[in-house]
This record gives C-alpha cells, sequence and structure tokens, in this order.
C-alpha cells in the first residue's frame, strides 16, 4: 500500500506533478475530491484508517495496483487522526502540496452518544494534523505546502439564516463544536505561523455516494426499495429541520480553488436555497409517484437533543473571489440520487428473487394464529362478522430491518400485503390465516398499541412467528 513520491511524480513531459494528501479519502468527498484532483493531473495520496471490513468502495474504481508505478497516481496509506506520528511520517514521506483534511466522525447524532472521540478525531485530529504540516514546514522549509479544513455550517447552529463567514458561531452538537474547534485552530496556525490554512464552511452536500445514514440518503434508499417492492415503512425524525443541500462533486471544486488563491482565507459554500426534510420527502418519492405520507412513520428514536432549525448560507464571497457557483440545483439533485438508489434496488431485487439476499438476512418464518396462543383471544369466533384479524410480526433485528428497513428488534403490526412483500414465500390461506378486513386503514389500526403493550409482554410469543390477533371494530 504504502510508497513515496519520487517513483512517480512527473508526468510524460518530465514536468514535477503536483501532490495531494487527502485525510477522508474514502468518504463521499474524498472520492469525488480524488476524481477532481486526478483530472487535474495530481498525485494525490489518501489517509485511510485500518478496518477488519474494506472501507474503500468509493475509490475503488479509480484504484490501480501500486506496482504499476506509472498509471498508479492515487496511493493509499495507513493512519489516523488520533495518531500524530502516523501524520508526521505521511507529510514527510508523501511532500504534498496540498493538503486536505476531510476526515470526521460526521454524523451530527451519533456526536451525541460518542462525543469523546467525536472530539479527539474532529477538533484535536485537525491540530495533530497542523502540527503535522507546521513541524514539517519548520524541518524542511517547505513552506509552500497549503492546507484546507473541512468546516461544516454545522458551526452556524441556532444562529437564524443566512449565514456567512461573519455569521456567529453557535453550534448545538459535540460534532458542531468539535468543527468549531477545528475552525479556530486553523485560523490560529494561519496567523501565528503564517500557514496558507484555509476553512471552507460548507453546508450540505449530498450525492448518490452519501453514507446512508444522513437524512437526505436515507430517504432516497428507501424510495427506490419502496419502489421496486423491497420496503414499505421509513421511519424519520424531525420533518421540519431545514438545509441548503448541495451536491458534493460542486463542492469539491470550491476546495481546491481556495487553495489556489494568492492569499489564505475562509469560505462559505452553499447554494442559498434551504429546503425542510418534508419537502426533499415531497419531492423524491412524488418524482417516482409515490406519496410520502403513505410511507413515513415519525420515530422519537431519530430527534436529537439539540436541533439544527434552519440552515441558508450566504456564499456571496465563494462567488466573488473564487468565482465558484453550484452547478447541480435542489431537484436535480434528488432525481441523481432517486436514479442510483432505483437501480440499486432493483441489483437487491435480483438477489432477493433468486433467493440469495431473502436467504442471508431473513429467517425462517414460522405463521400461527392468536388460537395458538395460551390464554389469548380464544373465545373469539373467527366467523364473528364484527371481528377482523390484523397480523402482528414479532421478529428479530433482520427481519425487522427488511420490514422498516432499520435495524431493532420489537414487534411490530402490519398488513398482510406488507408480509407478503417481505415473505413471499409464504402461503396465506384465507380458511386457516383470515386475512385483513380490506377496509381496515392503513399501517398502524388506533388499537393496535395496547395490543402490543398487551401480546408483547406474554412469554409464548415467539420470535420471527407472525400471529393474527382479532380487532373488534
Ligand atoms: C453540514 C453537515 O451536514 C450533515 O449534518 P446534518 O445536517 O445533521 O445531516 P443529516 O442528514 O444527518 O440531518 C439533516 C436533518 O435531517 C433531520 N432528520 C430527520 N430524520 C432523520 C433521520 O432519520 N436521520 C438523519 N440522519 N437525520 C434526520 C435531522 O434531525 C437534521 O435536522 C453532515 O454531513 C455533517 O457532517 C455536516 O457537516
Amino acid at each position: 500500500m504504502a510508497s513515496d513520491r519520487s517513483e512517480s511524480t512527473g508526468d510524460s513531459n518530465g514536468d514535477r506533478r503536483k501532490v495531494a494528501l487527502i485525510t477522508g479519502i474514502t468518504g463521499q468527498d474524498g472520492s469525488y475530491l480524488t476524481e477532481f484532483l486526478l483530472d487535474k493531473g495530481y498525485e494525490v495520496h489518501g489517509l485511510i484508517r485500518r478496518s477488519s471490513n474494506f472501507n474503500t468502495q468509493r475509490v475503488n474504481h479509480i484504484y490501480i495496483d501500486p506496482h504499476n508505478v506509472h498509471k498508479a497516481r492515487m496511493k493509499l496509506h495507513y493512519a489516523d487522526l488520533t495518531d500524530a506520528s502516523s501524520l508526521r511520517r505521511w507529510i514527510d514521506t508523501i511532500q504534498p502540496d496540498e493538503v486536505y483534511n476531510l476526515a470526521a466522525q460526521s454524523h451530527v447524532a451519533v456526536s451525541f452518544e460518542i462525543p469523546d472521540y467525536t472530539a479527539d478525531v474532529v477538533a484535536t485530529g485537525a491540530l495533530r494534523l497542523l502540527e503535522a504540516v507546521r513541524s514539517h514546514i519548520s524541518a524542511t522549509g517547505r513552506s509552500n505546502i497549503r492546507y484546507y479544513q473541512a468546516g461544516s455550517s454545522e458551526m452556524f447552529g441556532s444562529t437564524p439564516p443566512p449565514q456567512s463567514e461573519s455569521t456567529p458561531f453557535h453550534p448545538r452538537s459535540p460534532y458542531a463544536v468539535s468543527k468549531c474547534a477545528a475552525h479556530w485552530y486553523t485560523v490560529n496556525y494561519r496567523e501565528a505561523y503564517g500557514i496558507f490554512a484555509c476553512n471552507g464552511i460548507l453546508f450540505n452536500h449530498e450525492s448518490p455516494r452519501r453514507g446512508e445514514n444522513f437524512v437526505t440518503r436515507k430517504i432516497t434508499r428507501a424510495v427506490g426499495r419502496i419502489k421496486i417492492g423491497l420496503q414499505s415503512k421509513l421511519f424519520l425524525g424531525n420533518l421540519q429541520a431545514s438545509r441548503d443541500w448541495g451536491f458534493a462533486g460542486d463542492y469539491v471544486e470550491a476546495m481546491w480553488m481556495m487553495l489556489q488563491q494568492e492569499k489564505p482565507d475562509d469560505y462559505v459554500v452553499a447554494t442559498e436555497e434551504s429546503h425542510t426534510v418534508e419537502e426533499f420527502l415531497e419531492e423524491a418519492f412524488g418524482y417516482v409517484g409515490l406519496k410520502w405520507s403513505d410511507h413515513v412513520v415519525i420515530d422519537k428514536r431519530y430527534f436529537r437533543p439539540t436541533e439544527v432549525d434552519n440552515l441558508k448560507g450566504d456564499s456571496s464571497k465563494a462567488r466573488k473571489v473564487l468565482g465558484w457557483k453550484p452547478k447541480v440545483g435542489f431537484k436535480q439533485l434528488v432525481k441523481m440520487m432517486v436514479d442510483e438508489d432505483v437501480e440499486l434496488a432493483k441489483r437487491e431485487k435480483v438477489l432477493v428473487d433468486a433467493g440469495y439476499l431473502a436467504k442471508a438476512s431473513l429467517p425462517k418464518v414460522e405463521v400461527r394464529t392468536c388460537f395458538q396462543l395460551q390464554n389469548s383471544c380464544g373465545n373469539v369466533s373467527a366467523n364473528d362478522k364484527k371481528v377482523v384479524y390484523r397480523l402482528i410480526v414479532v421478529y428479530q433485528a433482520d427481519v425487522n430491518a427488511v420490514v422498516h428497513g432499520e435495524a431493532s428488534p420489537g414487534v411490530c403490526v402490519c398488513s398482510v400485503e406488507d408480509i407478503k412483500r417481505v415473505f413471499p414465500s409464504l402461503v396465506f390461506s384465507d380458511k386457516k390465516y383470515p386475512t385483513c378486513h380490506p377496509d381496515l386503514p392503513g399501517f398502524l389500526c388506533p388499537v393496535m398499541p395496547s395490543l402490543i403493550g398487551q401480546y408483547s409482554t406474554w412469554a409464548n410469543v415467539h420470535q420471527n412467528t407472525l400471529y393474527f390477533f382479532p380487532v373488534t371494530m
């Protein structure tokens, strides 16, 4: 994996290539920036974290066997923002012209769960990298090295829009506080040591490569799977939060532009348009002819202890000084993501239909009527016209993942259609297992929460078992 820069830093004319070092190269932005820099003729080195699973999916299409030194202009090295010695060693070895610090624990909600780690990587990690650059310059005299720090609109937090470079920060999560620290470390190293260091304050930027637990991708993945019949419900948190969503491919160009200026500075990068999560839903589901309200269920677990309500950037400085502007608008971005995720769902469907995905992710399912449960509603006759039957699934996390597109164990109530979609091989006999009343509304019948509370405490309710319960109308 490792190599130094001396093997391949010249192009075919013998001119020295520019060399970039990227932390976070395996992420969404890292992959787009790598493609962008390779197109510009750079040699790109990426620092990656050791993981027992391969985590390089987003750059695999760029990777060329490093034994082919003339072609392999992207190289990967093991390092970690929590390991100062690895950062200094790779900067000394690679001798980059430009350093892009894109690595982070970047999930805002997760930062409430692992605040210490988030601060270590996002805040102190940036400090370690700046310090590695500073000490490298001091040891080698290579003072032309340029540093880019990935800042975030989350730093503005509760400060009302529009937000520009002069808007005060009011961070609302451990992630955002850590990004503020990284921002000010960068300013301080610029002022204290004269390092060419820039902060890009990027508003939300999305793409088909976005991680699947950020809200836009979570929505477009679900739209694809719902459209293809692999999923029926989507669980989300606060739909009223508003974000300025742009296309990640456009934003990496702004990062590079900042480092090509005469003087280092800080820039807001944004589309200057803001939409709520609900508007994103409307656009994404509407694009494939679905109604989001038929599928979305609000789940409190996705609400954050402190929310950022409204982000809308003022990127006039970047537009004026850098000459940057976004090429992809909101509708085009949603369309691009949904199109890709419908294709992805089609590929998943092939595996499900061939029995491969189902084998891996679905346990065997048993079907029972409530009459088979001890002390249950055996006194209700299946022929009683006042009684309609609901299907209750008691399931494990992996079945749940298919039913809901989420992953937590529990009890859920769904329609027979949902169950048929999830378990296509189940045979439903009207005689043996009565189906739901056709007029029964929606997904969760109003009487069902009490039933769930009642039955889920039963000792003899089995996992991976479908139960029919009678509901008196
Ligand atoms: C610029 C900034 O951009 C990103 O941070 P984010 O804005 O928190 O992004 P997100 O997609 O996680 O949430 C957007 C909004 O959507 C709401 N929301 C509702 N329901 C769900 C939900 O189910 N999941 C998620 N993730 N969010 C949900 C959630 O409460 C929030 O208001 C990161 O790249 C970050 O690294 C960064 O720097």
